[in-house]
């Protein structure tokens, strides 16, 4: 399967049940915690970047694993990162940013490989690959449309409501944007690739400022769904102050 799609999805609002509210009605991640499943409509109400990652790596049983990962400036159509697991082997992928200015460079632990601490007989963190930084210059906020395209294989069984619901946000409440994705259909044991179209927000100048003076306080949890049902959880932290 290969696909483009444009996760658009501005001003997605919560709405409470009563007939007469308009206004969004948040849940705290507590609430979401409890709950048997968590949906697309839930992470849709959270008004705040995670504290705690939603579901367990194990919720993951369509086996769903990303292989490779680029970034491009539609506009330009310039490659700004990629990143590729390399073959053969069981969690070192590889990156390659890209040779203009605007260049990222990628760090944290979605990268690294879980091998050595096996090896050292040290206790495996659950998490590690839930979660990267991502350094840019001050002109990546100046794009206005990036292009990522992602290459995935899945399991055994057949794919067919796959869905990523992308929360951006500043300071870890200052709401940037909301991306929503949908994947397509996936037959068993595939190799996947699609390309998102994310569309920046307006942002102001002050608050441009502030994400380039900041760096890191720029975060994005990404909530991916089967059927409805949240079952991978990742998150990320970008910098904009790169040279
Ligand atoms: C400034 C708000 C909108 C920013 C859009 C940034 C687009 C970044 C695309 C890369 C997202 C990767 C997320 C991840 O690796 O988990």
């Amino acid at each position: 399967m290969n696909a483009v799609s444009n996760g658009q999805n501005e001003n997605m609002t919560c709405l409470d049940d009563s007939p007469s509210s308009k206004e969004a009605s948040p849940v705290t991640e507590e609430e979401l915690l409890r709950k048997p499943y968590i949906t697309p409509e839930d992470v849709l109400c959270l008004n705040h970047i995670t504290e705690n990652y939603l579901c367990s790596p194990d919720a993951n049983i369509y086996e769903i694993e990303f292989l490779r990962f680029k970034i491009r400036d539609i506009d330009s159509n310039t490659v700004l990162f990629e990143i590729a697991k390399p073959a053969n082997t069981a969690s070192t992928p590889s990156s390659t940013p890209g040779n203009n200015a605007e260049s990222p460079e990628s760090q944290g632990d979605r990268n690294s490989t879980s091998h050595d601490t096996q090896a050292n007989n040290i206790p495996k963190d659950p998490n590690t690959g839930r979660f990267v930084r991502y350094q840019f210059t001050p002109k990546f906020l100046n794009l206005k449309n990036i292009g990522a395209t992602i290459t995935f294989s899945i399991g055994d069984f057949e794919i067919n409501n796959f869905r990523m619901i992308e929360k951006h946000y500043f300071n870890d409440t200052v709401h940037l944007k909301t991306f929503d994705f949908n994947f397509g259909y996936c037959i068993p044991n595939s190799i996947n690739t699609c390309e998102h179209i994310y569309v920046f927000p307006n942002l102001s100048k002050s608050l441009t400022q502030e994400m380039i003076d900041n760096p890191f306080h720029t975060k994005s949890d990404s909530f991916y769904f089967i059927n409805n049902k949240l079952f991978m959880h990742n998150k990320a932290e970008y910098s904009y102050n790169g040279v």
